[in-house]
């Protein structure tokens, strides 16, 4: 039967599927929690729907979604901006294949190669004691896409996490308070560091620029933010251009933990 030929299969077809699954898994670990994952599934279906037509040579309906599919791509490109730009960085970051991805998997090789554990414990503490006294305080973790753009405004440095050196850094009267912080690896790598800051509209107008900035590092790259509030000593924690709801700040901790595994 001609229409069941598709059921050959050979090593070509194998390698095909092979790096297609892998494509869509980092497409959908990209959308993974955002409203964009409802779009990502809607196409996977489309598509899926078009694909079975085709195979099963229904040529009208086959016609019709593959119009869709073509002119959609236009629109996908728009509504998914922001995802295709992570994905691009991402394959495009030095740190995809340097540390976090590659060695991890290797790590059983040199045991102590690597300090790729962030100490969360400490960096939430130090934000809680900040909140206490109202100092204001940004911190971003890096996570798969390389912030070496954003790094390259500040001052790049190589210090180990620990409680007092945060909230030394946000102390008002420290020269290195103003901007972000940029952590990697339980490193402090960077300081004084200006984020691009986020456009969205939706903002609320009671968050002011060190918000916004958390919230446009965070859509513009796969990093994470915590963000203590000068005026009101809230803490914030920021995902993918989002406020992320928690409980306490233990809940939060693990949040933040689980995000950077
Ligand atoms: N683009 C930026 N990148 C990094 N840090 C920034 C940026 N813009 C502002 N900041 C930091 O935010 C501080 C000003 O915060 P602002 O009061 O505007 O924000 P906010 O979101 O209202 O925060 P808060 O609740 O702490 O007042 C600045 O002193 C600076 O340290």
């Amino acid at each position: 039967m001609d229409s069941l030929n598709f059921i050959e299969f050979n090593l070509i077809d194998l390698i095909d599927i092979l790096l297609m699954a892998f494509l869509l898994y980092n497409v959908y670990k990209l959308v993974k929690g955002t409203v964009a994952i409802n779009i990502f599934i809607g196409i996977v279906i489309v598509y899926l729907i078009w694909q079975l037509t085709a195979v099963l040579k229904m040529e009208l309906l086959s016609n019709v979604f593959g119009k869709f599919i073509g002119v959609g791509v236009f629109g996908l490109i728009v509504v998914f901006h922001q995802e295709i730009r992570k994905f691009l960085l991402m394959l495009g970051s030095t740190n995809f294949a340097s540390k976090r991805n590659f060695v991890r998997h290797f790590k059983f090789l040199k045991q102590d190669q690597l300090n790729t554990v962030v100490d969360v414990e400490s960096v939430v503490n130090a934000c809680k004691k900040m909140a206490k006294a109202k100092t204001g305080a940004l911190i971003v973790f890096g996570r798969n896409n390389s912030l070496d753009f954003v790094k390259n405004t500040g001052d790049k440095m190589n210090i180990e996490i620990t409680q007092p050196i945060l909230e030394s850094i946000f102390y008002k009267n420290s020269p290195l308070h103003d901007g972000a912080v940029i952590v990697e690896d339980n490193y402090i790598v960077a300081t004084r560091v200006i984020l691009p800051v986020s456009d969205e509209r939706n903002i609320p107008q009671r968050y002011g620029l060190r918000h916004r900035a958390a919230i446009g590092i965070t859509e513009k790259t796969d990093a994470l933010a915590l963000v203590v509030s000068e005026e009101t000593g809230h803490i914030s924690y920021i995902k993918n251009g989002e406020f992320v709801s928690f409980t306490d700040f233990d809940e939060m901790t693990t949040m933040i933990k689980r995000d950077l595994a």
